[in-house]
């Protein structure tokens, strides 16, 4: 009824004419014959003015304004008042006590990063964010805009180059397989010439089968019946033993066709790598394309996750990986990480392809390598860029039947006793809208716990929760949200709290339990959560008083990471640009929130905050030295 009634056109009399123009029309097409029988001048308006004002009471009415406002003027009522106001906020931030805690020069470098980001923000050789009616420039950005689409943007950028130099504590949530990209991975798996293979999942005939297949890679006997993908009639079905479903890389890579086009071709990379090398990232069209659902980036980063596996977990490159991973984390200034591996897959192969090695093999060659790593840095007088070596969590699927959780819980109990000052931390993965919630399997982790207890032992929980907008924990039921077996479960941290804003009763047991966030934005971004950095909630999260920390999540697969410049910058930067309040206290506080709900011990948390608070006072130092002067001759901005 009352849509009706607002449908209704609005006419207006043309007072000429006597005839009514619709305003929906020019008015030479819609120019019709009033119906109106009545001269216009008759008509009765419900709010015609009244007869009985007068100019001397209007004259009177501006008169009161007039001395009113001259009082309000001389007042300084409202400017306190708004002053207090923003006092009283400023007092109750979530950074208030960490910019309490500032130095001079951390004062000083806040000036300088804020200027610059404000002038990088409207600066037409950047972002150049200009309101105007001019249609800005095809190169024109949003500051913190689609993450993929800004990156060339943001690493000419200088608040990016700040940000890579800051001091970062700990990596929280890093699943093991993604430190590294594809770029420096394929030409590893070259050398294995006899024995690294590659399955479809159909023949590679015409183009479309190359954009829809999955690609897996294995390293297997050099025995290994040789399949040809690139024939009709190639069969993919790998578990069939009778069947030839693998092809050798090198033969794949020689046959590969040379028209297959790639979004980018980078140097050192033939076609094939080229290719693969996409297959195992979220590329710009895959993030962004019009007709991409939420589980469709899903489907994808999925299959990349399966095509990344196999170019990492084989013996040599398994070794190879952790001083590189660890060299990557040094570069991006973060001094300790506690990794993801997915430990359901119980076994890597040898580079022939004949031995596998099982979870205790695995530890072992992290130890070692860890352990090689800290003697290079010893040796060379640099220790405290990563003192602490590495932790793993536990991860193992959501999706499992519960006898085979059970078993996982084994496994993950058994490591912790052969490694225990490895093992730190039990987690549940992948997309939070499929089944199975965490509180499906509630009994089995209620009985880890007490295990652990019994065993004088501690894995404390980390689990994926609130990374979904459905917050229904795979189900139809809002009540099955993982966000709430999290907090019973007693979980240290969780991975994301995306959805908590919709708990607001859980916002508050969080805090109160002191349960650590895991926030990942540029991978809510990418897969889906939220459109870019500026719609991310953490300025909210945080706001609300819970404790957060920054993390990358997958870069390899998010192409956060580059050969010279690495993931946690990329984040830090992300929630500068995201949101105008952040500041270089709030990064401070979020770097110190990292080490604090870390596995580390007591006493290496101190000591971890002592060569912190070190390099915080030089990075600010370095800010002020070499942006100091930069920052003077910017314009002050209104
Ligand atoms: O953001 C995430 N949420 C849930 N699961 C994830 C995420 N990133 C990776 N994995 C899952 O962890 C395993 C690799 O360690 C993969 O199975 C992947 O699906």
């Amino acid at each position: 009824m009352l849509k009706g009634k607002f449908k209704r056109k609005r006419v207006q009399a043309d007072a000429k004419s006597g005839a009514v123009i619709s305003e929906d029309h020019p008015r030479e097409e819609v120019v019709r014959k009033s119906p109106r029988k009545k001269p216009l001048e008759r008509t009765v308006l419900p709010f015609a003015p009244s007869t009985r004002s007068n100019m001397s009471q209007i004259d009177g009415a501006n008169d009161v304004l007039a001395k009113n406002i001259a009082l309000a003027e001389k007042s300084t009522d409202y400017s306190h008042s708004r002053g207090y106001l923003l006092t009283a906020e400023r007092k109750t931030a979530w950074d208030a006590d960490a910019k309490s805690r500032a130095s001079d020069t951390e004062l000083e470098a806040q000036t300088i990063i804020v200027k610059i980001r404000e002038h990088e923000r409207i600066d037409p050789n950047l972002f150049g964010n200009l309101p105007g009616e001019a249609v800005p420039e095809a190169g024109t950005r949003d500051m913190g805009g689609r993450f993929l689409v800004n990156k060339p943007n943001v690493e000419r950028s200088r608040v990016f180059a700040i940000a890579q130099k800051m001091p970062k504590g700990s990596h929280l949530h890093l699943h093991f397989n993604s430190e590294l990209p594809a770029e420096i991975l394929l030409p590893q798996a070259r050398r294995l010439e006899d024995t690294m293979f590659v399955r479809c999942t159909r023949p590679l005939l015409e183009k479309p089968d190359f954009a829809a297949t999955e690609i897996v890679f294995n390293v297997l006997p050099k025995e290994t019946p040789r399949a040809n993908i690139f024939a009709a009639d190639y069969n993919s079905d790998w578990k069939n033993a009778a069947n030839a479903a693998w092809m050798r890389w090198c033969d794949f890579r020689q046959h590969f066709p040379s028209d297959i086009p790639c979004e980018v071709r980078p140097g050192g990379l033939d076609v094939a790598e080229s290719w693969v090398r996409e297959k195992v990232m979220i590329t710009t069209e895959l993030a962004y394309n019009d007709r991409q659902t939420h589980n469709g980036t899903w489907a994808c980063f999925n299959q990349s996750t399966r095509a990344f596996k196999g170019l990492l977990n084989y013996e040599s490159v398994y070794r190879w990986y952790i001083g590189n991973a660890i060299d990557s984390m040094i570069r991006d200034k973060v001094m300790y990480a506690e990794l993801r591996p997915m430990l359901l897959d119980k076994v890597i192969p040898s580079d022939d392809g004949i031995r596998q090695l099982d979870h205790k093999d695995q530890m072992n060659i992290i130890c070692e390598e860890v352990q090689k790593k800290r003697q290079e840095l010893e040796a060379a007088g640099k220790l405290d860029l990563f003192p602490f070596g590495v932790k793993i969590i536990y991860c193992t699927p959501r999706s499992i039947p519960k006898a085979r959780m059970q078993t996982e819980l084994q496994d993950c109990i058994k490591l912790k006793l052969q490694f225990p000052d490895l093992i730190c931390g039990f987690d549940l993965v992948g997309a939070e809208d499929r089944p199975n919630n965490v509180g499906f399997y509630a009994e089995l982790l209620v009985a880890f716990t007490n295990t652990c207890r019994e065993l004088g032992i501690s894995i404390p929980f980390m689990f994926h929760a609130g990374e979904t907008l459905l917050d229904t924990g795979g189900s139809a039921h809002p009540d099955n949200s993982n966000l709430y077996d999290a907090l019973l479960l007693n979980a240290k941290r969780i991975g994301h709290g995306y959805a908590l804003f919709k708990h607001p009763m859980l916002v508050e047991r969080y805090k109160q339990h002191n349960i650590a966030l895991e926030l990942c934005p540029i991978s809510n971004e990418l897969l889906h959560l939220c459109g870019n950095a500026r719609e991310h909630p953490f300025p909210g999260l945080l706001a609300a008083g819970l404790h957060c920390t920054l993390n990358a999540d997958n870069p390899s697969l998010f192409r956060a990471i580059t050969l010279d410049s690495s993931s946690l910058s990329h984040e830090f930067y992300q929630v500068m640009v995201g949101d105008t309040r952040m500041s270089v206290h709030g990064w401070k506080q979020l770097a110190e929130w990292s080490l604090e709900h870390s596995c580390l011990t007591a006493a290496e948390l101190k000591k971890a905050k002592a060569i912190f608070e070190r390099e915080w006072e030089l990075f600010c130092r370095w800010v002020v030295e070499s942006y100091g002067e930069y920052a003077e001759g910017l314009s002050e901005l209104a």
